[in-house]
């Protein structure tokens, strides 16, 4: 099946654009302007490159995401997806590049400005991040509430039935099946009713009736404006997001719009369409939009083909 394979009945696709070719850059070649006042963006990542040692995880990547958007990130292993999860999570920094949230600059901001950006305005859907073992659902879902200075049972019930586990509130995460325990993390990170959700694999060895419950709570998300930006290997799951972009080697190197609206909402919003990184020439999207449509990722259909390129 295709990478972009479509589900039966959902939205209105474009298929036939998979990569867009507006330049980053002002016509004058300079720097892009600041965002102009009353834009949408949520974020806008300028020459973001996480770089160790000779590896460069994230090779000068520009990056803009408007209000309610719903991303999905994928591409090959290594490609430097949960690099960039982790920086915009504000739970790591670029080496070079800015990031800014909102209007704000991240690197700008001081580690307890950084706290309160992870408190209130980000939710956090991480495989890596497991129930504390000794507590059940609820417990765990409070426990996350007390990091949010907000201890409220009744709050934490409904989080939990709203992912489908009132009736099991009560038991441990050893009592949970993997998809339930994975639920329980849901309910977690919708305690603080956060704007942008960011979501790594979280369908991932789910079974299908579980994978379809989260993709339902992120349906449910997206209608109720949040932004929600998914990183997945799993194709179906992508093509629930109005948008899909490709990292390989840190750089983008595909991006395609399965929602038009949306689309055209982004641009209202002051984004810009993505320009890719030509091969080996990092951070040079900019000087040749025309390269965009000779030398077309043919790995967005294929994430593992990309990554060769
Ligand atoms: N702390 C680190 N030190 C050195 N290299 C790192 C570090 N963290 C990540 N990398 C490297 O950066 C690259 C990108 O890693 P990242 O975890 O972002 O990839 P990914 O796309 O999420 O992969 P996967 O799909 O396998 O999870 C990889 O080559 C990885 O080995």
């Amino acid at each position: 099946m295709s990478m972009f394979s479509k589900r039966a009945g959902q939205r209105q696709a474009e298929v036939s654009e998979p990569v867009v070719s507006e330049p980053v850059v002002s016509e004058s070649g300079g720097e892009r302007q600041a965002q102009e006042p009353g834009s949408q963006l949520l974020l806008d990542l300028q020459g973001v490159s996480k770089i160790y040692g000779d590896l460069h995880a994230l090779d000068h990547l520009n990056l803009q995401v408007s209000a309610g958007q719903w991303l999905a990130v994928v591409g090959s292993s290594g490609s430097g997806k949960t690099t960039l999860m982790n920086i915009l999570g504000c739970m790591d920094t670029p080496s070079q590049g800015s990031v800014r949230l909102q209007g704000q600059a991240l690197e700008e901001m001081s580690s307890s400005q950084l706290t309160e950006v992870r408190k209130n305005v980000i939710g956090l859907v991480f495989q890596k991040f497991y129930l504390v073992p000794h507590l059940t659902a609820l417990e765990n879902v409070m426990l996350a509430q007390y990091y949010h200075s907000v201890v409220d049972q009744a709050q934490a019930v409904q989080a939990l039935e709203r992912v489908g586990l009132g009736d099991r509130a009560h038991h441990l995460p050893s009592q949970l099946s993997g998809g339930e325990q994975q639920r329980v993390c849901v309910a977690r990170a919708l305690i603080n009713d956060p704007k942008l959700i960011l979501a790594d694999e979280p369908t991932g060895n789910l079974d299908e009736a579980n994978e379809q419950m989260v993709l339902d709570i992120f349906r449910q998300l997206h209608e109720q404006g949040t932004t929600l930006i998914v990183v997945t290997h799993d194709a179906l799951v992508a093509s629930c997001a109005q948008r899909e972009i490709m990292l390989s080697h840190g750089q983008l190197a595909g991006e395609r719009w399965n929602d038009d609206q949306a689309r055209q909402d982004f641009l209202a919003a002051g984004g810009h369409l993505s320009v890719l990184a030509k091969e080996g020439e990092s951070g040079s999207s900019e000087s040749d939009p025309d390269l965009l449509t000779r030398d077309l990722p043919v790995g967005f259909v294929d994430p593992t083909k990309a990554a060769k390129r």
